[in-house]
């Protein structure tokens, strides 16, 4: 039994494994009942993060919608998730195909959701991603299908359940965004895109604020799960693999780290919090960057003079400097 009470009079829950046993996967550490009869929006919520995140909120009771534009794929996650819901539970999950990319069909799930449940609590945009390749690679359509996705998706999916609900009721909105605290070299359009969406967040945060609606954002670090890799093709393994010396943790983190940050970003323990954004990265983005720049000649010259001369002799061979 972990309800123990405080010494100002308050039940709190105190379990003493939790500084020695990890989360369980598919186990929140939030009270079950704690989302109870709200209904949230998960976009890409049938795989990977998404996938976490919409378990770990039925877990708390939340009805939850899971939307992206593969209907087998979400089908078969909703029907994964409903396996786990106890009887008890009021909650339930139900699949709504829709891309992000195209304003009618996010208007079509709004209304959707707001016919199925007559509310919106929560909007989770997480749905999105990106392909790997260097700017001077990249086409014209290939950069726009990347805005288009985790910039623009995100903008109209924030203004639909705004004004189809929140602007009257209030809510709250969770981002996902990335690490490009340091640009995000081999990954460029989802750099702009995200750190667009970080300023986004802040902006609405202040603008919606009088609604009593929440605006945050999260930026995971390395998050590994198996459609993540497979989105790579054959690179995949291997840029996951690589970055493993790049977290400070060595190792990846896994989305059920990144889900119990979302929901207590949803929950009342965040009701003072919002414009922040939150780096769920084991300190990855104030570490070194994956991006290696091999040795050049190519770069202009220093001006001339005393110190320049002074660097000269420091880096000649035989330097007793
Ligand atoms: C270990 C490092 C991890 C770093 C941290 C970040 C991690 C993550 O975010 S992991 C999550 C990964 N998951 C996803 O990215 C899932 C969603 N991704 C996608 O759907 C695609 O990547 C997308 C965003 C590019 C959209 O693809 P799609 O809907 O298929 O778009 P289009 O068919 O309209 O393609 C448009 C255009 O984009 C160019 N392109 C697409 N893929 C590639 C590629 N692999 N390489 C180069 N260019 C690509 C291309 O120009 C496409 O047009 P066409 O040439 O006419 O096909
Ligand atoms: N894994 C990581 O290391 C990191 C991930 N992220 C971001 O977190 C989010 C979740 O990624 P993750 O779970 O790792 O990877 P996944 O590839 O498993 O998830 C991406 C999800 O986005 C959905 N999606 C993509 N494009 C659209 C679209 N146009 N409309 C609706 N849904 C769409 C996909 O579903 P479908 O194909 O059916 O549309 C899929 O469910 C993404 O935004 C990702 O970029 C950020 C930083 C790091």
């Amino acid at each position: 039994n972990c309800r123990k009470t405080s010494s100002r009079g308050r039940s709190v829950v105190f379990c003493p494994q939790w500084d020695q046993q990890p989360k369980m996967a598919g186990s929140s550490v939030f009270r079950p009942g704690l989302f109870n009869h709200k209904v949230a929006i998960v976009t890409g919520g049938g795989t990977g993060i998404g996938k976490a995140i919409a378990a770990e909120l039925l877990e708390l009771g939340c009805n939850v919608v899971i939307s992206s534009r593969k209907a087998e794929r979400l089908e078969a996650a909703a029907q994964e998730m409903r396996q786990q819901i106890p009887p008890s539970s009021p909650a339930c999950v139900i699949p709504l195909p829709c891309n992000i990319r195209s304003e009618d069909e996010v208007k079509g799930l709004v209304s959707s959701v707001l016919q199925q449940f007559g509310r919106i609590d929560f909007l989770v945009n997480n749905g999105g991603g990106q392909f790997s390749s260097p700017v001077e690679h990249m086409s014209y359509k290939g950069w726009k299908a990347v805005i288009d996705t985790n910039l623009t998706g995100t903008f109209t999916c924030c203004k639909e359940v705004y004004t189809a609900w929140m602007k009257e009721h209030g809510g709250v909105i969770v981002n996902i965004i990335a690490d490009m605290w340091k640009g995000f070299p081999g990954m460029a359009h989802t750099g702009a895109a995200r750190s667009a969406v970080d300023n986004l967040t802040k902006s609405l945060a202040i603008e919606w604020a009088v609604s009593g609606v929440r605006v945050n954002a999260v930026a995971p670090g390395t998050i590994f799960s198996k459609t993540a890799m497979e989105n790579y093709k054959e690179l995949g393994p291997n840029l996951f693999k690589m970055s493993v010396p790049f977290s400070p943790a060595k190792r990846l983190g896994v989305p059920e780290e990144i889900s119990s940050a979302v929901c207590f970003l949803l929950s009342p323990a965040a009701s003072y919090i919002s414009g922040a954004t939150l780096r769920i990265d084991a300190g990855q983005s104030l570490y070194r960057s994956m991006w290696e720049i091999p040795n050049h000649s190519a770069w202009p010259k220093a001006p001339d003079g005393e110190n320049q001369e002074a660097l000269k002799d420091l880096l000649k061979p035989q330097s007793k400097l």
